[in-house]
């Protein structure tokens, strides 16, 4: 798909809006059905602003459930071939395909300690890092308090999401 421009963005039909947007929140589209509402936006900044306040404004509850829909680094779902195509891309990005056999033990090991701990997955923007720092975050993060790891893990949704969105819309 070519680039939109954020006049095609707010030209777009609510049904086209949900579907181009329904996923730069990983699985949740009542994020583009709320957001399509307040069109039309000035540029993608605005844009991207509204999901990040979307993000900020729903219940501690639902936080959950969004950190809960993200797959695991590298995990089963990676193996099955069942990412979404975006979450795919973002885990070959960061060198999530070539890991030796000695960084995918340890990084399932920090997985499953993470999110024995927490309930929820250890999330961080693939994008912006490589294998080491993030072997290297989910030794630091779990020492965070389960408040402190809400905030940062719904941060990392909206480093994700903002890069999904240049993904889609250009400036
Ligand atoms: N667990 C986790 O961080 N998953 C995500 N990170 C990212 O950049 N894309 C994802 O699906």
């Amino acid at each position: 798909m070519s680039s939109l421009s954020i006049t095609d963005v707010n030209k777009l039909g609510d049904g086209q809006f949900e579907s181009v947007f329904g996923n730069v929140i990983e699985h949740c589209k009542s994020a583009s059905t709320r957001i399509k509402k307040q069109r039309p936006f000035k540029n993608v900044d605005e844009l991207c602003e509204a999901f990040q306040k979307y993000l900020d404004d729903i219940t501690e509850e639902e936080k959950l459930a969004v950190l809960k829909s993200h797959p695991d680094l590298a995990g089963r779902l990676a193996i099955q071939g069942e990412l979404t195509p975006e979450s795919a891309e973002e885990q070959r990005s960061a060198g999530l395909n070539d890991l030796t056999a000695d960084q995918k033990l340890l990084l399932d090991s920090r997985n499953k300690r993470y999110k024995s701990k927490f309930g929820f997955p250890f999330i961080i923007c693939a994008r912006e890092n490589k294998v080491q720092s993030i072997l290297e975050g989910l030794v630091c993060r779990y020492n965070n308090d389960y408040e402190e790891e809400i905030k940062t893990g719904i941060n990392e949704v909206k480093k994700i999401c903002k890069l999904r969105i240049l993904n889609i819309v250009h400036n």
